[in-house]
């Protein structure tokens, strides 16, 4: 096992490149399965999820390879196996193997995803979607097993605007007999990205990025190559650590627009915040004001960005009030900040933050997310060595975090237990 060990107390300074988005890349990799010819991902990002997704289609009897950022898949010997266990029950999304499979072959047995827990996550709107299609859905011994003799459009109300039951759905209804029409879609950038591809492999969807999304199923998908969106969580990261280190970073390779929310709340507490088309400049400054920030969906502050902000919010001035209404307990990272001596208390779906300076401990990333949220930490600690563990998880969406990072002057290093 390895750790992180940061000697903190240096402004980051510099350019970091930011590599294709996670929540693309590992939707865009099992929706390749249901072209008949080859697929080919550019810019793609080099994260343990992304290994894992391309274990899982070799597995199913697709030829893949990684070279560099981009993944060739030629899905044309897929058959669609029982896929209880192994590594499925390694990501999150290995749930759209479920919509993939039943959009090619019509049935599908896979175990229910793994991940980062940091509270349960319910698939219902998925199971809910895949039935109206016209599928039958039973959970055999912890595995969801999807059978349809046809697949038929229908219209689908989602309750909550769930980013996965919409690519979910999305990608079982290109194939279906009619139209699709889901209404309370989620919009985030990711969507559209999944969107562009299945619209480049020949499916036919419209409205993706607004709260309805219709698709006219089609009877075949062929091969097609496209490139990944910036991935706006592992910007928005570098954004709030040269805050968190009074530093002076441009983020290139972004997409100024889906990090508007993180944007304007930096403003709000006195970053100075530089849009340029495809970058970011971030400089921090010696005092900033204490700030309420709700998560919510897109266009929303990001809950995936909320565990690093709840780090910089300890650096701010007075008490801050950060809530989350995606998910109401994500503060796994909570207990170990306060280890680090912050002053935060969790009162129901909120963290309440006062401002003050963190030391050096030795801290348990439990989630992907608060993981950066200690590295971050870790960076503004003046004296001594932090101690992160729980790499793996930080691997799953972090491309050359350490290498980023130094790269930017700060004293980090992995460190085998
Ligand atoms: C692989 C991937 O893209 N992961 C992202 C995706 O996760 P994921 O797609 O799993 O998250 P959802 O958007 O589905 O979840 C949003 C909310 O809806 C609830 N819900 C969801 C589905 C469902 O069937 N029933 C239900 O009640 C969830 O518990 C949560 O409260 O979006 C999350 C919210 O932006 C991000 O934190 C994750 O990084
Ligand atoms: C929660 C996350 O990912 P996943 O849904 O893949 O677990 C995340 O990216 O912060």
């Amino acid at each position: 096992m390895e750790k992180l060990m940061i000697s903190g107390g240096r402004p980051l300074r510099g350019t970091v490149s930011i590599s294709g988005a996670k929540n693309s890349a590992i939707a865009l990799i099992p929706a390749a399965l249901l072209a008949e010819s080859e697929v080919v991902l550019d810019n793609l990002p080099h994260l343990s999820d992304v290994a894992v997704y391309s274990e899982i289609l070799e597995e199913l009897g697709a030829r893949v390879s990684w070279e560099g950022n981009y993944m060739k898949i030629d899905p044309s010997n897929v058959v669609s196996i029982p896929m209880p266990n192994g590594p499925v029950k390694k990501l999150r999304a290995s749930y759209y193997l479920m919509g993939a499979l039943l959009g090619r072959f019509n049935e599908a047995t896979i175990g229910l995803p793994g991940g980062c827990n940091f509270e349960p996550r319910p698939i219902d709107q998925h199971i809910k979607g895949f039935e109206a299609l016209g599928a039958t859905v039973t959970n055999e011994h912890g595995s969801i097993h999807l059978y349809a003799k046809e697949l038929r459009g229908a219209k689908i109300y989602l309750d909550v605007s769930s980013v996965g039951a919409t690519i979910n759905i999305m990608l079982a209804a290109t194939r279906a007999k009619g139209s699709t029409i889901i209404e309370n879609a989620a919009k985030e950038p990711e969507i559209i990205d999944v969107a562009t591809l299945l619209n480049s492999m020949g499916a036919s969807i419209k409205g993706a990025g607004t709260e309805t999304i219709r698709i006219e199923g089609v009877s075949k998908l062929r091969g097609c190559r496209h490139s990944i969106i910036p991935d706006r969580i592992q910007a928005g990261t570098y954004m709030i650590a040269a805050a968190a280190t009074r530093g002076d970073v441009v983020i290139d390779g972004v997409i100024p627009k889906h990090l508007e929310a993180l944007t304007a709340k930096l403003l709000e507490m006195g970053v100075t915040v530089e849009e340029l088309d495809e970058s970011i400049r971030v400089i921090g400054s010696d005092k900033y004001e204490h700030v309420d920030v709700k998560a919510f969906v897109y266009p929303g502050f990001p809950t995936d960005l909320q565990s690093p902000m709840t780090s910089l919010l300890t650096q701010a001035e007075g008490v801050s009030v950060l809530s989350d209404f995606v998910y109401s307990n994500r503060f796994k990272h909570v207990p170990e900040l306060v280890r680090m001596g912050a002053k935060i208390r969790v009162e129901g779906r909120s963290a309440v933050i006062e401002g003050g300076l963190l030391n050096a401990a030795k801290v348990k990333a439990s989630d992907l997310r608060a993981g950066a949220a200690l590295v971050i930490a870790g960076l503004t600690v003046k004296e001594g060595i932090t101690e992160v563990s729980g790499v793996e998880y930080i691997d799953r969406g972090y491309d050359n975090l350490v290498t980023n990072l130094r790269s930017l002057g700060a004293d980090v290093w992995r460190q085998v237990e």
